[in-house]
């Protein structure tokens, strides 16, 4: 066993084959389809991003679609995201958007909701409309869309929920009506259902976007999740484990430790690794294994994501190609283990 101190943390993770890079729903389509046939109505598009994963969460289809619309990005869930690095790290965000306006939120703090407020309201009222200004929530499945519109409304209108939250993605499937969520100026906002990537570009970007919940669970192998998770952590400081492990590559070992800990043990006391490893990433989700960002961040790696995105130049008809060669041989090999 490694000392914190002589501790060699793997400086690569070796993705499996076997995970899926693709996830690109009916919903997310007729979700994306509704949104454009919105654009032309509202004044302002309110772009989530989940603030642990701040490239990986977003989504290039937003880019092309909503070209030369008034455009704010909202870094969601910042509480989960932030460590003694905030403020550097912030910085580098906005600056990656500069001149557009990037607000970090935490959505119980009314604080971060006043600010959009704030900007929203200076939108409405150069808008000047007898009949409310519209604005749009848009962004990747479970990155608190709904969560955001509840709080906008609860600071704007001291009102309660009129969005249903959930930890799952999918939780909105339809574009409803719009939900007042100030009334001086009126600003009317619709919340949009989540829109996933077609094609993940790397397996690296679809572990850290199951991780932080943005696709269903059961996708995804948990062990695999909380390896990846180990290995992140084991970069960043592998003391945020130390209750249960000293420092250790063996996501083996720290679930062992973990199930032994906690008691998820099944017949005759055998540790139980798949319900440890589920238990471990519920803890992640909930900062409970420590707050930090899972992607790189530093001043060029924006420039340099959608630079790759550019060189490897998918058609749609490669894309589409590519989803439904995924998904037979997702088929193929789940029908293999039945
Ligand atoms: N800690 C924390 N959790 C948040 C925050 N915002 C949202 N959440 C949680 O994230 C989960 C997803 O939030 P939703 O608001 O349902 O996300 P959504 O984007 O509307 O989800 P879809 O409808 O699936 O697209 C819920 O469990 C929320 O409680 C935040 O600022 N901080």
């Amino acid at each position: 066993m490694a000392s914190t101190a002589s501790f060699i943390p793997r400086a690569t993770f070796p993705h499996p084959e076997s995970i899926i890079k693709s996830y690109f729903l009916g919903h997310h389509k007729a979700g994306l389809t509704k949104m454009r046939q919105l654009i032309s109505s509202v004044e302002l598009i309110i772009e989530c991003r989940d603030y642990r994963v701040p490239l990986s969460s977003r989504n290039p289809m937003f880019e092309k679609n909503l070209i030369g619309r008034e455009r704010m990005i909202v870094y969601t869930k910042r509480d989960l995201g932030s460590n003694e690095l905030d403020p550097r790290t912030r910085e580098t965000i906005r600056r990656w958007h500069t001149p557009q306006k990037v607000l970090f939120t935490d959505c119980t703090s009314d604080n971060d909701i006043k600010k959009v407020i704030s900007y929203a309201k200076d939108t409405a009222r150069a808008v000047d409309s007898l009949t409310g200004t519209r604005m749009m929530l848009v962004g990747m499945p479970n990155v608190g869309k709904s969560s955001l519109l509840n709080a906008l409304r609860r600071v704007g209108m001291h009102k309660g929920k009129a969005a249903i939250t959930g930890g799952q993605p999918g939780v909105t499937r339809s574009i409803g009506s719009t939900v007042r969520v100030c009334s001086d100026p009126d600003i009317l906002l619709y919340d949009t259902p989540g829109v996933f990537i077609p094609y993940v570009p790397n397996a690296a970007t679809m572990l850290k976007l199951a991780l932080v919940g943005c696709v269903k669970d059961s996708l995804i192998d948990p062990v695999t999740l909380c390896d990846y998770l180990l290995f992140r952590i084991n970069l960043l400081a592998p003391e945020l484990y130390a209750q249960w492990h000293p420092p250790t590559n063996d996501v083996m070992e720290l679930l062992t430790a973990m199930a032994i800990e906690t008691g998820r043990l099944g017949k005759g006391g055998v540790p139980d690794l798949t319900a440890t490893a589920i238990w471990m990433i519920q803890r992640y989700r909930a900062g409970g294994m420590g707050r930090f960002i899972l992607d790189d961040v530093d001043p060029g790696a924006l420039q340099r994501r959608t630079e790759e995105e550019a060189k490897e130049g998918m058609s749609a008809n490669q894309m589409r190609k590519g989803i439904k060669a995924e998904r037979a041989a997702h088929k193929a090999s789940r029908s293999n283990l039945d």
